[in-house]
């Protein structure tokens, strides 16, 4: 698995978003895997929460990074796939407890419901925040991945 590669992917509503993200991403040396959109046109949000999913599957990218409207449509997508475990995050909180407990390997995010700066503080933690293991271990391994 290539675990410092980032996959980013989105809709159109989260595209600006997503741009802005990667780019911050790229700033601080991370390779991004950028899975599209590629502009604004409007597209379809499980086109993308696949796409990404299966860049994770295969080994591609150890984390990712999807953005929609609200982030639920991709995030579902994406929880499809036995692969992923991704986690709708509004805030640093939130990113936190998906990697301390969950172990997400997938933020999402909703470009309608958060602003830009939360949204790049989100990230950050959601990226230097480790799994904590022990009963959280047991818990996610019964989630089948
Ligand atoms: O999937 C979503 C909702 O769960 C996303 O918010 C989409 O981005 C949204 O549905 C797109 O809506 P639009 O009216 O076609 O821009």
């Amino acid at each position: 698995m290539n675990a410092k590669v980032i996959a980013v992917a989105s809709d159109h509503a989260g595209f600006d978003l997503k741009e802005a993200l990667k780019s911050e991403l790229e700033a601080d040396g991370y390779a991004v895997l950028d899975l599209g959109t590629h502009n604004g046109d409007s597209v379809d949000y499980p086109d993308f929460g696949i796409a990404l999913a299966n860049a994770i599957a295969e080994g591609k990218a150890g984390q990712g990074l999807l953005v929609c409207g609200t982030g639920i449509g991709i995030s579902i997508a994406a929880n499809r796939n036995p692969a992923v475990r991704a986690a709708v995050c509004h805030d640093v909180t939130t990113a936190r407890l998906a990697r301390q407990h969950n172990d997400a390997n997938v933020l999402v995010l909703g470009s309608r419901i958060i602003g830009a700066s939360v949204a790049s503080e989100t990230l950050r933690a959601f990226l230097c925040t480790e799994f904590e293991g022990g009963r959280h271990a047991r818990r996610v391994e019964k989630l089948g991945l």
